[in-house]
């Protein structure tokens, strides 16, 4: 059974018009007038205990409006949402103890105090007794490697090391639900693949089921199997990511270098020739063909070094947002 259930789901933000001046303050004032964002329009998704789904989109797409609605910070205007059996916006006890919400371009420690202190607030307002408190900061600081970090004021924390402390606190109550807005925002690559090693973990060991927005393609191509697009307040994707990548980056770039007695036009019958430098050249060959062409190109030609790269990730969703729609 589906612990995220997600039906025909909208969010319409009413955003008052204000026309400049001083008649238009006072116009304002006493008579508004309204035009409607559609940010969120009839989205429907399932998801499953322990999946870990990554939710794509450009900005402005939608991303944050689901979250918030799926976390019970802002009412849905239509549509049907169930998270761990609760209707979100009614905000029950026992759902806010089954989820958390992080955000990377928020937080939820207080700058002055030490981690540890803001932690002991959030054990309280859980309900943690002292020594499950004491048990769960020790095993969640040793995952983060921030053990040595808690005693000192978040402020003195570098920016990765606040971001853990962040999870930490989000994590606390061990959640089963983790909504992960950006949580690498910022980060360095070193700081980003600690986080993204944590979630893995996280998710291997208390099988958590994980909803996470990332604009850094190797968040979601580490941690995620399926994505979920979103574009312009409606889902146009729902599937596994190397799907959607086959079907939006069917050709493969075969490096080639070699004997430099071939000349171009000879290279051309292989793949479409993109590059011919020096001894070095670049094909473009269509995935299918790919092994018959490397097994031709490594019998016709005296090959020094080949290699096969995908096209970049955000390339390749760059190109469907582009679109605009799946085909
Ligand atoms: N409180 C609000 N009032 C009015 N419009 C809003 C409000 N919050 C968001 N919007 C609008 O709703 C649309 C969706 O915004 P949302 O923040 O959900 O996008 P997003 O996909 O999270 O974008 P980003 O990747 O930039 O964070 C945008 O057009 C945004 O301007």
């Amino acid at each position: 059974m589906s612990i995220i259930h997600v039906d025909h789901l909208s969010k319409r933000y009413p955003v008052a018009i204000k026309q400049p001046g001083l008649k238009g303050t006072l116009r304002h004032f006493f008579r508004r007038t309204y035009r409607y964002i559609e940010a969120v329009q009839a989205i429907s998704f399932e998801i499953q205990p322990g999946e870990v789904v990554g939710f794509l989109g450009p900005n402005g797409a939608g991303k944050t409006t689901t979250l918030k609605m799926l976390t019970g910070l802002i009412h849905p205007s239509a549509g049907q949402v169930q998270v761990a059996g609760y209707t979100p916006f009614q905000r029950p006890v026992d759902f806010l103890h089954q989820i958390t919400l992080v955000m990377g371009q928020k937080q939820q420690l207080l700058w002055d105090l030490p981690a540890m202190d803001s932690l002991r607030i959030n054990a309280a307002i859980y309900g943690l007794s002292d020594k499950e408190f004491r048990y769960r900061v020790a095993e969640l600081a040793e995952m983060l490697a921030l053990a040595d970090k808690l005693s000192q004021p978040v402020r003195k924390l570098s920016l990765g090391e606040r971001m853990k402390a962040e999870m930490l606190a989000a994590l606390l109550h061990r959640p089963q639900i983790l909504f992960l807005d950006e949580p690498t925002l910022g980060l360095d690559v070193n700081a980003q693949v600690a986080v993204r090693s944590f979630l893995q973990e996280y998710n291997r060991r208390y099988g958590a089921t994980v909803l996470l927005t990332s604009h850094y393609m190797a968040d979601i191509t580490a941690l995620c199997e399926r994505v979920l697009l979103i574009y312009q307040g409606q889902l146009i994707y729902d599937g596994s990511l190397d799907k959607l990548l086959e079907q939006f980056a069917p050709y493969r770039e075969v490096k080639i270098e070699l004997d430099c007695q071939v000349n171009a036009e000879d290279l051309a019958s292989y793949g479409e020739l993109e590059t011919f430098e020096g001894c070095v050249a670049s094909l473009i060959v269509r995935r299918e063909a790919l092994t018959q062409t490397v097994a031709r190109l490594l019998a016709d030609l005296d090959i020094k070094d080949l290699t096969v790269t995908d096209p970049p990730v955000e390339e390749v969703i760059g190109r469907v947002f582009q679109a605009g729609a799946i085909a």
